[in-house]
């Protein structure tokens, strides 16, 4: 039986942090991760990390051979990843006070965890608080022979393969989707994007939604929705994919095939029910604290079913710290308002409301746009593509919303929620003295172009 204060199933983000913390408290600590390709979690290894690695190869392709050069980002990604896992690793492991397990961590009870390591050998694990941070996994939609094709791909095992698809068919034109879009048609591939829904981008307004997708199909990026996809068959080479489309029989052939129709939190083989855990379908239950209904049992990041990024994890690892040696004041609540990034080639950054959403809501406001290519910068970095658009409350002056479609959009997002977390008017941006040549210097004209 091996002992600690604190147990934690998962090496994500909020537990990573969440550890490191209460090490330095001089508080014992297990961390039990079942993978030792995975220390730092997802977003290290197979995710955010590896997926701007690639995208930052992608836009720095020399001419030539594309195989080559995709092979060589693969190959940097994985020297990338495997330093930030080393580092990860250390980061908590070299404290005394820690001890990380490689297994596979279940419930037995509400205190006690067992732990099966890969040669099949077993260790009891009790801890006074456990902490469960075992992310989500990809939801593989129930289409025949999806499961049995060769060529089909999740985000993390396409980026594994070494092979340059010629055609690559994406289902799901969401976040995952849109970003793998980008990065292959920048290596060379023909990509095709298959959605269930019928719009592109339905959380944002038509105008940003419109531009995106015509830059996107200039890189030979097309587009079918309303798609309902009804066999995938393999043959030489390749796979088959049988759809209907309103009401339409169609076909398309491709080299592969990459599944990105969202992910589901991680909560089988858990054990949860001996230990009395709640959950639903999305995930562990918690409350704003983010306690299960079992008094020494949090759950943290996205197997808590709330919004998948790494910076909402981060926050997790904020309320639960804050309840364990602070004032247990912060709550869910401070997470309602997040920026939220696509990294496209141009990337696209937005925050609370929109014109359409403005204009559904009748809340009244005031609007400030420019085009990208009105900032210098823009024609320095060589892309003047897209538009820079706030929304302000004329009569608080505070900051209702953002939309940027331009180069850095995903730093200067993060300006723009400081100012709206904080109430700043937004004169005070408007008239900052701002370093030159940067992209933020384009906050002077965005917001003295508020009409
Ligand atoms: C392709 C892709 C790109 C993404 N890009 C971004 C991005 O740019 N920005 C962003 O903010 N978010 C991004 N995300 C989302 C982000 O990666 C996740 O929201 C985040 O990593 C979730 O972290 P977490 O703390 O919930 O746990 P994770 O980091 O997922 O960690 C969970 C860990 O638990 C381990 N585990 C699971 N079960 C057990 C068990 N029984 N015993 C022991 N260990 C177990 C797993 O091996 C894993 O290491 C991306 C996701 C994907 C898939
Ligand atoms: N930049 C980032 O922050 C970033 C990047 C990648 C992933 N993520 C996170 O990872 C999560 C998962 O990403 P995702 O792209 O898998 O999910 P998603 O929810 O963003 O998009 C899923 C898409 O799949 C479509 N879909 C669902 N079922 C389908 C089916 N059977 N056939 C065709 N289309 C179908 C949906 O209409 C939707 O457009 C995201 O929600 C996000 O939280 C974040």
């Amino acid at each position: 039986m091996i002992t600690a204060k604190n147990v934690f199933i998962g090496f994500g983000k909020a537990a990573k942090t969440l550890a490191g913390a209460l090490a330095a408290h001089g508080e014992s600590v297990i961390m039990i991760e079942v993978s030792d390709k995975m220390y730092g979690g997802t977003c290290i290894n197979v995710a955010c990390i590896p997926t701007k690695t690639l995208l930052t190869s992608s836009q720095n392709n020399q001419l030539g051979n594309a195989q080559k050069n995709y092979l060589n980002a693969i190959v940097n990604k994985n020297d990338v990843t495997g330093t930030l896992r080393e580092s990860n690793l250390h980061k908590i492991s070299d404290k005394s006070t820690v001890t990380v397990l490689n297994g596979r961590a279940e419930f037995e009870s509400a205190t006690q965890l067992k732990v099966t390591y890969k040669n099949g050998k077993t260790d009891e694990i009790t801890g006074e608080r456990i902490f469960i941070n075992t992310g989500s996994t990809p939801i593989l939609p129930n289409i025949p022979g999806l499961q049995e094709s060769k060529f089909v791909k999740t985000s993390e095992s396409l980026m594994d393969q070494r092979r340059l698809p010629t055609h690559l068919a994406i289902i799901g034109g969401g976040y995952i989707g849109l970003e793998f879009a980008s990065i292959y048609a920048n290596f060379g591939s023909k990509v095709t994007i298959l959605d269930a829904g019928d719009k592109f981008m339905p959380r944002d307004e038509r105008e940003l939604a419109t531009e995106v997708k015509q830059n996107l199909a200039k890189k030979d990026v097309q587009f079918e929705f309303n798609t309902q996809i009804d066999q995938i068959e393999d043959h030489a080479g390749g796979a088959r994919i049988s759809f209907t489309q309103n009401g339409q029989a169609r076909q398309l052939s491709v080299d592969t095939i990459l599944v990105a129709t969202g992910r589901r939190a991680n909560i089988d083989h858990l054990g949860l029910d001996r230990a009395g855990v709640e959950t639903n379908h999305r995930g562990v239950v918690v409350n704003e604290h983010l306690q299960t209904n079992i008094k020494n049992i949090w759950a943290m990041g996205d197997v808590r079913g709330g919004a998948q990024f790494t910076y909402i994890s981060l926050d997790d690892y904020r309320i639960v710290l804050d309840q364990l040696v602070g004032e247990g004041k912060r709550t869910l609540a401070e997470q309602e308002l997040v920026p939220h990034v696509v990294f496209l080639d141009t990337p696209v950054a937005t925050i609370g409301l929109n014109e359409e959403q403005a204009k559904a809501q009748n809340v009244s406001y005031k609007v400030g746009k420019i085009a990208a290519a009105s900032v210098p910068k823009t024609h320095v970095l060589g892309n003047t593509t897209g538009y820079l658009k706030v929304l302000v409350s004329p009569d608080s002056h505070e900051i209702l919303g953002a939309t940027l479609y331009c180069e850095d959009s995903q730093e200067l997002i993060n300006t723009i929620s400081l100012a709206m977390h904080q109430h700043i008017h937004y004169e005070v941006l408007r008239d900052q003295i701002y370093s030159h040549l940067t992209m933020t210097e384009a906050f002077n004209d965005l917001f003295s172009a508020i009409k």
